[in-house]
């Protein structure tokens, strides 16, 4: 199989080559002590994620080639070398142990550059590409661009992209390896040797790499005519801002990216999505040219797109963010739940793991009478909110969702009322002033109304909420239990206009 013969001859060529390999920056010893992130070093220590998890489902997806469960979700856009992809993932005919050593899995690697604090969920769909692989029995590798975030992908973009400080990129880097890492750890794997995750970061070799040393080793390869023809560039070339000498390059780091890990660690597939196609094919050139191997491929996903035709992405307003301290579970599994019926099976398909009978079942019955509204979107919710954030996680959505239910018993902590209010207007006001302050006088003091006669006008058409539940008596004074768990206060004007009350 291609990627039978790809493997051993990369390992011959690395191990009888030498005097080629010395010319690219030496394999980082993944040694806290090789990274110049002080503070973040335990990152960048090859990070395995061991599972122990497993189930028949899994035994079964051992059988099946992922590239076809891609593409039967409507995960797979385009593949270099496609027939070649597919034989090279095809599952090994039995499990045996002398199958598996002459059918090495895959090792696919996916890239993030860290420009946001947090993952969105256009991204996710990266990490849920890497989980299919591992589910099918390939290594997954997941990349931290430490360094190409200092460069920006143009890919996509119209402007170039702003830069950001140094501190920012770290902190970045931190939470986007942390929340891989969780996702990742928590779906389940083969126990299988080689199903493990590998997070790395692409500053650990490029700090070493000397700007002769690229023209050397990866400019002298790579063609002009080429990389201007790659939609990312051609596009902003087209633009009245241009492009600058920095952002050209950016498809030759990726692609040495690829170059690197293919040699050094013998990972054989890159994935992104449908933007990336220009970065991944520039590694697939590269690995061509410069080592003068075939064995290497690309496989893109279609981007996640809006109703409106625009991508999920970061720049835009009201992200859907992976961290949990940018969107809270709650907001993060209403997004879901409120999804329209059109593209709920879609997303079903893309972004949760349940079988395709499965959905091709829960599609069947919305189209009867007697469906209950929102089952599919529930099924949805309650998946991709384990998937990223976990039982507890969902737990804490669906209990947020339940004490929000009208005429819930269900009492609202201050976490969950926290999570409620992510991004409503709040304010800050020393406990004493808040016990026994009469409501009507809080509404107006927190900011909720201009006046006290609105806020009384609204109480008595019963729009005025405490915690969520109505209040009926103009009279009402906050009392010890109102200020949940010592905390917070949330004051309701109808169902929209919130604003949550923080005791200082
Ligand atoms: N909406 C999306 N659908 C599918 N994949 C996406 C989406 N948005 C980003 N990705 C993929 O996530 C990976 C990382 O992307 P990147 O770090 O550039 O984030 P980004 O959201 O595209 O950035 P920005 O919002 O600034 O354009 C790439 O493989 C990219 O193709
Ligand atoms: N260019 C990718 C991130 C990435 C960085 C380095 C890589 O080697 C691969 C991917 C993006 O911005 O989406």
């Amino acid at each position: 199989m291609a990627c039978i013969c790809a493997s051993t001859r990369t390992f011959l060529f690395l191990s009888h080559s030498t005097s080629k390999l010395s010319l690219f920056p030496l394999k980082p010893s993944f040694s806290s002590s090789s990274s110049s992130y002080p503070s973040l070093s335990l990152h960048f220590t090859r990070t395995k994620c061991t599972l122990q998890h497993q189930n028949q489902q899994h035994q079964t997806l051992h059988s099946r080639n992922v590239i076809q469960v891609l593409e039967e979700r409507g995960l797979l856009d385009s593949a270099t070398n496609d027939s070649a992809l597919r034989s090279a993932a095809a599952p090994s005919p039995s499990s045996s142990a002398a199958d598996a050593a002459n059918s090495p899995p895959l090792k696919v690697y996916c890239g993030f550059d860290p420009t946001a604090e947090s993952l969105h969920l256009g991204n996710l769909l990266g990490i849920i590409v890497l989980s299919w692989f591992r589910r099918c029995g390939h290594q997954p590798f997941a990349l931290i661009g430490g360094a190409t975030a200092r460069v920006g992908d143009p890919s996509g973009k119209s402007l170039e992209r702003p830069e950001l400080d140094v501190a920012t990129l770290e902190r970045n880097t931190v939470g986007i390896s942390q929340t891989i890492k969780q996702i990742l750890d928590r779906s389940p794997n083969s126990n299988l040797e080689g199903s493990n995750v590998v997070i790395l970061n692409n500053y650990d070799w490029w700090k070493e790499f000397s700007l002769l040393d690229f023209l050397k080793n990866v400019g002298r390869y790579a063609r002009v005519g080429s990389m201007i023809a790659k939609e990312s560039v051609r596009k902003r070339l087209e633009s009245e801002q241009g492009m600058s000498y920095t952002e050209f390059t950016y498809q030759l780091l990726q692609g040495y990216d690829f170059l690197y890990l293919f040699q050094n660690e013998g990972v054989n597939v890159q994935i992104g999505g449908s933007d990336q196609w220009g970065n991944i094919t520039a590694g697939t050139e590269l690995i061509r040219k410069i080592l003068q191997v075939e064995g290497a491929y690309g496989l893109t996903f279609p981007l996640l797109l809006k109703s409106d035709g625009t991508k999920f992405g970061k720049s835009e307003d009201g992200a859907i963010w992976l961290s949990p301290a940018m969107l809270s579970p709650y907001k993060f599994y209403q997004y879901f739940f409120t999804v329209p019926d059109a593209d709920v099976i879609r997303f079903l398909k893309i972004l949760t793991f349940l079988d395709i009978e499965e959905i091709a079942a829960l599609e069947g019955e919305m189209k009867k009478q007697g469906y209950v509204p929102n089952t599919a979107q529930r099924r949805l919710a309650e998946e991709v909110t384990r998937f990223v954030h976990g039982e507890e996680g969902l737990a804490e959505a669906l209990k947020a969702t339940e004490a929000l239910r009208p005429g819930s018993e269900t009492k609202l902590d201050w976490k969950t009322i926290e999570g409620i209010a992510e991004g409503v207007p709040s304010c800050s006001l020393a406990y004493d002033n808040v016990l026994n302050l009469s409501l009507v006088d809080l509404s107006v003091s927190s900011g909720l109304f201009e006046s006290k006669s609105a806020a009384r006008r609204l109480l008595k058409q019963g729009g005025l909420y405490l915690n969520n539940n109505r209040v009926d008596s103009e009279n009402k004074r906050i009392e010890e239990a109102d200020i949940v768990d010592g905390k917070v206060l949330l004051l309701s004007a109808g169902k929209k206009n919130k604003v949550l009350v923080r005791i200082a």
